[in-house]
């Protein structure tokens, strides 16, 4: 229970400052504003700059008296493309020069601090934390299934099953995953095991990330147990401390309509967002249109770029894509414009932007599927949404995500390492006419099992009380010493 003669608890907020991460740690930090505990929220310098820019973050935060941003530099110099082949720097440059800035930020900031949540994939929020003595709780903005993947990757290379020897080895089962024994393959493992080098340093990077974990008081996961139970299961005979308590954004809509507060649909957004595309969508009939996305930082070829545009011409169906202006990378690593012939030949059926509101493009009763690059925060908007997923991985996470949606929930196709006009083509018709019922039912399924998760008395629900309640008990600790 609360003690009310402690002042209200003071959280620290630090996220990886990428879309993927910053989104759902902002929906968690608000969470965390109505039940009353104080945040401070550390975005970088330049995430700051563009959240003021488009959306209404201050506004928004504005509501709630215990919140503030504070910035941070990532360590990268401002034109830095922080996308793509390069997004992996980031790490060094914030292990470098970010760390000590953070440390002092914490021992400085007032009131003091008395718990940090630290992004998980920032193992140095953890080594800060225990140097000045704070408790530390990781919030890991992938999937459970890809967490416990990253996990097992050490006792894969024990077990004689990595490195991957080679294109024609990519089918073969990996059995050193407990709970993934019968369908995961090694073209399913997180992308950075796709090297040679077992020391490659992006490899040794997650690995390592993922294996501090047990070290800090708990682990919170946007995910829920009807989705993710069984791998849950596992992750906690490593980290017994878990808090499962997404889908983040419908819980925070949840909330907020119970407060009877306005929706903030995809307003912790980075780039801004080219609205026209809904009065686009007002005008298609009912569950008829594919929206094609592939999240922040995917960055593909002009060839990539046109067999996806020819399936999907070819597919005869409507379409809304999002190719953002960093989309699509020359040789040299500039970036291209969109070709004429894709911008004029799309008009017939589809619509191309920017950047959308994503969540609401998903919502929108016009929406029959869904071409993702299986980031998290998608597939969780996805399922809420109750829409079946063509799947196409890029990097990470990713890879593990797209296995999960096709052979373990039923609720999409896999077209991981493939992307010719035919399998476009082919996967568009499988998802939206020939297997569409199938998959429309499993949808349905799974998007009701998230919903109920955030209701009153669902696991999530509960477990963000649990989450609130511990949070406040390291308050009343730290005020007792
Ligand atoms: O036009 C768009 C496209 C996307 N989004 C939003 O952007 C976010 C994208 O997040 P996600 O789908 O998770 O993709 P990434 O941006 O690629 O996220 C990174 O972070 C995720 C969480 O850790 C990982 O799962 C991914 O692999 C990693 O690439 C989502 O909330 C979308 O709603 C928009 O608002 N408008
Ligand atoms: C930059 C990537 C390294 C790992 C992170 C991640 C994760 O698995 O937690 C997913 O995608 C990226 O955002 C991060």
């Amino acid at each position: 229970m609360e003690n009310r003669s402690n002042p209200p608890p003071h959280v620290l907020i630090f996220p990886l400052p990428c879309q993927g991460h910053v989104n759902s740690m902002l929906k968690l930090a608000e969470l965390l504003s109505l039940a009353g505990i104080n945040i401070t929220f550390l975005n970088s310098e330049r995430n700051h700059k563009l959240l003021a820019r488009y959306t209404n973050i201050e506004d928004r935060f504005a509501k709630h008296p215990g919140f503030r941003f504070q910035t941070i530099t990532d360590g990268l110099p401002l034109d830095h493309p922080r996308s793509g082949d390069q997004l992996m720097e980031i790490f060094d440059a914030m292990k470098l020069i970010t760390k000590p800035l953070f440390k002092k930020l914490v021992l400085e900031t007032k009131p003091p601090v008395n718990c940090i949540i630290g992004d998980g994939v920032l193992g140095f929020t953890g080594d800060v934390a225990i140097e000045v003595g704070v408790p530390i709780i990781y919030f890991r903005t992938a999937s459970a299934c890809s967490f416990w993947a990253y996990f097992s990757i050490p006792d894969i290379i024990e077990g004689g099953q990595l490195p991957i020897r080679g294109n024609e080895d990519m089918d073969r089962l990996i059995t050193k995953v407990p709970g993934m024994e019968t369908f995961l393959r090694c073209r399913d493992l997180p992308s950075f095991c796709r090297v040679s080098d077992m020391t490659d340093p992006n490899l040794l990077l997650v690995m390592n990330e993922t294996r501090q974990s047990p070290r800090a008081s708990a682990l919170i996961l946007n995910t829920f147990e009807d989705l993710e139970g069984p791998i849950l299961s596992q992750i906690r005979t490593q980290c017994p401390k878990i808090y499962s308590i997404g889908p983040l954004h419908e819980h925070l809509q949840a909330k907020l309509s119970a407060k009877n507060e306005k929706s903030c649909q995809s307003s912790n957004s980075l780039r801004e967002i080219d609205r026209s595309c809904m009065t686009w969508l007002d005008n298609q009939p009912e569950k008829s249109v594919l929206y094609v996305s592939f999240g922040s930082f995917t960055v593909m070829t002009r060839h990539q770029l046109m067999e996806l545009w020819h399936g999907l011409v070819n597919s005869k169906k409507r379409f809304l894509w999002v190719i953002r202006p960093d989309s699509v990378a020359t040789k040299d690593g500039e970036f291209e414009k969109i070709p004429a012939e894709v911008e004029e030949g799309t008009k017939e059926r589809g619509f191309i932007a920017g950047w959308v509101p994503q969540e609401e493009v998903l919502a929108h009763k016009a929406i029959a599927g869904f071409l993702t690059h299986s980031g998290w925060n998608s597939t969780l908007e996805s399922i809420v949404a109750g829409v079946p997923m063509i799947c196409w991985p890029y990097f990470a996470d990713q890879q593990v995500n797209s296995r999960f949606v096709d052979e373990v929930w039923k609720i999409g196709l896999d077209m991981k390492d493939r992307c010719d006009r035919e399998i476009v083509e082919k996967m568009v018709n499988d998802l939206m006419v020939e297997r569409r019922d199938v998959f429309l039912s499993s949808a349905t399924r799974m998007a009701e099992l998230s919903k109920k998760s955030v209701r009153e008395g669902g696991s999530s629900y509960c477990n963000l009380n649990r989450l609130i309640e511990d949070i406040r008990l390291m308050s009343v600790r730290s005020h007792d010493i």
